[in-house]
């Protein structure tokens, strides 16, 4: 398939070249060997090119995700692997990169696609990267809430498709955040960005929960702490912001709808995987809940065949939150500059403790 070539690129010292030449290259440079995953946005391969620190290969595509069998073959014997979420880096993956493998960079701020036992275990360094998508995954998560709570999706299919008759008292009527309260399921930085966003909005009160409470955090967007069962009663709209691991697994599943009002709505930027997906549908479908809007599902992508398509009350993006062009070139450029001073043996500027 032309579009899922692998590029072989030598940098500077050795300039840039390909094919047979770039092996004999490969074979003459004792330049570390690096191996990515994805195409990553050009900033990122820029910093990699421009580094002259590094021999590197590329799964030349964006649109096809390197085929788990070629994954296997190309990270034989490299130093560092630059990988995306939908790469899972697991024991298998690593035994076929074998003992070179030092440092381990993802352009993900979510690490649940790592083996982080299997890394330590190897002692392989980890670099992932926070905080520069706070700012889009905060932006998108408000735009999904609003086009759920009142309904533009629907609405816009109506108005193209002829459902929009004479203005009706009643018809395509939403949830508004004046006077809400706003439950936010795991506070980091992206759930305040959340909140600091909806509070213009005029929203009452914001109530959080978490493993434990978080003062430093909570002080800054006025939020209460309360319990899992709290949070799923009081709130009106409820954002999911915790990363998956196993105690987050569907942790919103139909004890925790049963608990919600029928007039709340659920948000869901974080992982596909938090959430209990034929727990949810019944959920939306007996109208125990109001509304959903998904960025992330399980699996990605989500089946059109899947029955939470057919629901007009569940609006569902492709994992699209941190989707602006210069988030997504600073998390390639976080990911390369974490990469490289991984295999300097500094440390990175975003790197994970294991
Ligand atoms: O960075 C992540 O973890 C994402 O989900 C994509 O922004």
């Amino acid at each position: 398939m032309a579009l899922c070539r692998l590029q072989r690129l030598a940098v500077a010292p050795l300039s840039f070249t390909g094919g047979a030449t770039t092996q004999v290259l490969r074979e003459m440079s004792t330049l570390p060997r690096v191996y990515v995953t994805r195409q990553i946005p050009p900033e990122g391969l820029r910093i990699l090119r421009d580094s002259g620190q590094v021999q590197f290969e590329l799964w030349d595509s964006d649109d096809v995700p390197v085929p788990r069998n070629e994954l296997l073959q190309n990270v034989k014997g490299v130093d560092g692997l630059l990988c995306v979420l939908t790469e899972k880096i697991d024991a298998e993956l690593l035994d076929a990169a074998g003992p070179n493998l030092k440092v381990l960079s993802t352009m993900s701020v979510g690490f649940d696609h790592l083996s982080l036992e299997e890394l330590k275990k190897r002692g392989i360094r980890v670099g992932y990267t926070p905080e520069v998508l706070t700012d889009a995954v905060a932006e998108l998560t408000v735009a999904l809430l609003l086009a759920t709570s009142r309904r533009l999706i629907e609405a816009t299919h109506e108005a193209k498709t002829g459902g929009w008759g004479t203005w009706r008292t009643l018809w395509l009527c939403g949830y508004e955040l004046a006077n809400s309260t706003v439950g936010i399921l795991g506070l980091g930085r992206i759930g305040v960005a959340i909140a600091e966003r909806l509070a213009p909005f005029k929203v009452k009160k914001f109530i959080y929960t978490d493993v434990a409470p978080r003062p430093e955090l909570a002080k800054v967007i006025n939020a209460e702490y309360v319990s899992l069962d709290e949070l799923a009663k009081q709130s009106d709209f409820l954002s999911v912001c915790c990363a998956l691991t196993p105690e987050t697994k569907e942790i919103c599943n139909k004890d925790l709808f049963a608990k919600m009002k029928n007039t709340s709505i659920i948000i869901n930027t974080s992982r596909g995987g938090v959430v209990n997906q034929e727990d949810l549908y019944e959920a939306l479908s007996t109208g125990q809940i109001a509304g959903a809007g998904l960025d992330v599902t399980v699996p990605e992508p989500l089946p059109t065949s899947h029955p939470l398509f057919t629901l007009k009350n569940c609006v569902i993006l492709p994992h699209i939150a941190s989707a602006s062009y210069s988030t997504r070139n600073a998390m390639s450029a976080l990911a390369t500059n974490n990469l490289l001073l991984g295999l300097r043996g500094q440390p990175m500027i975003k790197e994970l403790k294991l």
